[in-house]
Order: structure tokens, then C-alpha cells, then sequence
């Protein structure tokens, strides 16, 4: 048997979702039928703190002596041992950190939303371009099974033709308590606000299901509405409809109501896939979907059982190996979450904040390379 391919990674930035995605990486890969990768953490890098990257490497569980601490991002970028650079700062600091990876001849996972723009978007795609690098957005909802089941019911014509998806993916928070002003979920300085973090994933559900309908794949005409947290200006609510060629899209978010009231899913299901012939409905949380059901005409079977699929750690790991496969395969992109996709969201997004005039500071916005 041939040894398995090894991907060595890089992580830049130590905060919460760094660790539970550096957890991810140390599990087996055989567990879960893809023995022929293999993940090495080889580095990880914090702002400005090498003991706290050290303490990072450690709480994660990666073998003592097998990865490099880093007290800065420039150093980590720079380490011969690092294939891949996973970035993992806040939104605001995603195209220059993907950027300063780039540059330095890394591949790069950079996490959701891509960029803070568009426009910033093209441009770090068309540097990996330029040096021949893979790069991809992390949007791990599309690499779980349970997404790749769904998408494949929809292909096989089960509910008949697409027609509309609602999707949701909100929360219901006593915001004024659960997020000080300079939190990264509502600080306008940091790319904050309900639609980058958390509209990002109804958007994907939109996408994933509707921009592929399309013989020739574009962004949507776009409607949307924003309602803005008065401490800060950032948006707390964001709704828009989506109209594609074929079918319409309405992606709704909130970090103030939620889709997770009882956190058991019977606030209704997070995403609704409306064919011509029945329903595809997937629960609550819309980013880490756990289960889904078909509903037909009643004549027909009516609504099934809910199929619960369940994924190990922080199931972090599926777009990992997307990245493993596709570097493999010398592959710049992932099919999964192709370049063009994400700068459609993205143009979406940008759209959306035009609409309802909620610029970010001009800092953050900025395309300067
Ligand atoms: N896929 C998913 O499920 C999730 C994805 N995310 C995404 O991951 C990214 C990080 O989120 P999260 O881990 O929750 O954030 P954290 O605040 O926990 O971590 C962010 C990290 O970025 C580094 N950083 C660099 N510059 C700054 C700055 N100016 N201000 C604050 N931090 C800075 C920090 O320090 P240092 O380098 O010094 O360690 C920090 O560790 C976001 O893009 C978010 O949308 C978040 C949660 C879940
Ligand atoms: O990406 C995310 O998914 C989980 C949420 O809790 C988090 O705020 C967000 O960044």
C-alpha cells in the first residue's frame, strides 16, 4: 500500500476556531475512510506572542517537538516546513494575512467570509493565479456529507424541479450583554456584523443549491435589507432575495432572533428547498448541518424520517482533505468551493451593505497590495 499524501499545516492566528480546526487536523483520517492524507501541524504563529503560540501548540495536543511556535506572522510564513497557511484572524485582516501567505509562496485556507469585499476577493485569487498556489475560502458546510447528500438528492430530481431555498442561519442573543463593542461579531473596525459571519452560510445553502441550476453560473439580481445594531452600525439582522436564472434565494441572518431558540431544532428547520414536486428541509445550525428530511405529497411517502448524520470533533476536517485532495492533484482551486463562487457571494454581500450604506471603515475596504 502507498504511504498516504501529507499535508503540512501552518496556522496563523490562535484564536477559538484556530484550535478546534488544529484539533480537527490531529485526528485519524483513516476513521473517517480517507487514510490516503495525512495532516501534520508543523507551525503555528500568533500576533505577537510566541509563548502564546507555544501554549496554543500544546493545549491542541500537537506531539511536543513536532511544530514550531511563532510570535509572528511574518516568521510562521516564512518557515520552510509550512505547505499550507490555514488563516484564521478576523475578517478584516483576511486579505492581508492571505496576502502575506501568498507572497511568501504558501498555499493558503483562509476562513469565511473570504475578504471584506469583492473586489478583495479577485485580487488574492488572482495572485494565487499568478504564483501557481492553491487557495479556497473555508466554508467547511460544504464538504460535510450530509451537504454532499443533499446536493445529490437535488441533482436527482427527488423534489422535482428547484424552484426556491430559504435559509437561515440566526441567532437569538441579548446582544448589548453577549457582545462588547470591540467584539469581533459587531466591531465595524474588525468587518463585524451578522451578514459577513453569519450570512455567509444561508448564502452558501442559496448557492450551493441554486447558482449550479444555472447553465451559465452567475451572481444574482439582489434585494436586500439590513437592520443595524445602533451601539456600533454594524448590521444585526440582514435579509436579501436572490433572483438566479431559474429560482429564487432568501438568505436571512441574525445574531438578535434566532433559528435556535431551544437549541433542539423544533423552531422550525434552518434551510428549505422547494421543488416541484416536495421539500428538502435541513435543522438548525445551518453551518454544521446535522440532519435533513424529505417531505412529498402525502400520497407519495408525505415527510420522512429526519436522517441524522454525525461527524467526529468539530468536523473541521472534511474541507481539510479538500484541500489535501486538490493540492494532490495540483488543482488551484477546489471544485467544491470554486474561486468564482466566492467572489459571487461576496459580491452579494457587497451589494447588500451598498444598499443599506453600511461602508466599513475605509482601512479594511481598502485593495491596497
Ligand atoms: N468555520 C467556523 O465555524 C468558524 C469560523 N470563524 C471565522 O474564523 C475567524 C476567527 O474567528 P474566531 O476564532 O472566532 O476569532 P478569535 O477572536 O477567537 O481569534 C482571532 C485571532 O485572530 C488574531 N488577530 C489578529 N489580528 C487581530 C485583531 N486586530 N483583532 C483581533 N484578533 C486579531 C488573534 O490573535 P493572535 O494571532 O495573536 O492569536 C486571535 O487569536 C473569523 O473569520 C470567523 O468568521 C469563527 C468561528 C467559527
Ligand atoms: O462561523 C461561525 O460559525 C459558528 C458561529 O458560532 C460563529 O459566530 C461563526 O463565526
Amino acid at each position: 500500500m502507498s504511504s498516504p499524501y501529507e499535508l503540512k499545516w501552518g496556522i496563523l492566528g490562535c484564536g477559538w476556531i484556530a484550535s478546534v480546526f488544529t484539533k480537527d487536523l490531529l485526528l485519524d483520517t483513516a476513521a473517517r475512510g480517507a487514510g490516503n492524507i495525512k495532516h501534520t501541524v508543523v507551525a503555528a504563529g500568533t500576533s505577537s506572542d510566541l509563548g502564546r503560540a507555544q501554549k496554543f501548540l500544546d493545549d491542541c495536543g500537537v506531539p511536543s517537538g513536532t511544530a514550531a511556535a511563532y510570535g509572528s506572522y511574518e516568521t510562521l510564513v516564512q518557515d520552510p516546513n509550512v505547505e499550507i497557511v490555514y488563516v484564521a484572524t478576523p475578517h478584516s485582516h483576511h486579505f492581508p494575512h492571505v496576502l502575506l501567505a501568498l507572497k511568501a509562496g504558501k498555499h493558503v485556507l483562509c476562513e469565511k467570509p473570504f475578504t471584506v469585499n469583492a473586489e478583495q476577493a479577485r485580487i488574492l485569487y488572482d495572485v494565487a493565479k499568478e504564483k501557481n498556489l492553491f487557495l479556497m475560502e473555508a466554508v467547511w458546510t460544504r464538504f460535510f456529507p450530509l451537504s454532499i447528500e443533499v446536493r445529490n438528492l437535488v441533482k436527482s430530481g427527488k423534489i422535482g424541479e428547484v424552484k426556491r431555498v430559504l435559509a437561515d442561519t440566526s441567532f437569538l442573543n441579548e446582544m448589548e450583554t453577549k457582545f462588547p463593542p470591540e467584539n469581533r461579531m459587531v466591531n465595524m473596525d474588525l468587518a463585524g456584523g451578522a451578514l459577513l459571519d453569519l450570512g455567509v452560510y444561508s448564502l452558501t445553502w442559496v448557492f450551493q443549491i441554486l447558482y449550479h441550476l444555472d447553465e451559465n453560473p452567475k451572481t444574482p439580481k439582489v434585494v436586500g435589507h439590513i437592520q443595524k445594531y445602533a451601539v456600533t452600525g454594524c448590521d444585526e439582522t440582514a435579509t436579501v432575495i436572490c433572483q438566479f436564472e431559474k429560482a429564487t434565494g432568501i438568505a436571512m441572518t441574525s445574531c438578535r432572533v434566532g433559528t435556535d431558540v431551544d437549541e433542539e431544532g423544533t423552531a422550525g428547520p434552518a434551510i428549505r428547498i422547494y421543488g416541484t414536486k416536495g421539500e428538502i428541509q435541513v435543522a438548525h445550525p445551518a453551518f454544521r448541518p446535522l440532519k435533513y428530511r424529505v417531505i412529498l405529497p402525502k400520497e407519495e411517502g408525505g415527510a420522512g424520517e429526519w436522517q441524522e448524520r454525525k461527524d467526529a470533533g468539530g468536523a473541521m476536517y472534511w474541507q481539510a482533505d479538500g484541500c489535501a485532495r486538490s493540492i494532490r492533484e495540483g488543482k488551484l482551486e477546489c471544485e467544491v468551493m470554486p474561486w468564482k463562487e466566492s467572489i459571487a457571494i461576496m459580491e452579494v454581500m457587497d451589494e447588500m451593505r451598498k444598499q443599506a450604506d453600511m461602508p466599513y471603515p475605509e482601512a479594511i475596504e481598502s485593495t491596497a497590495h
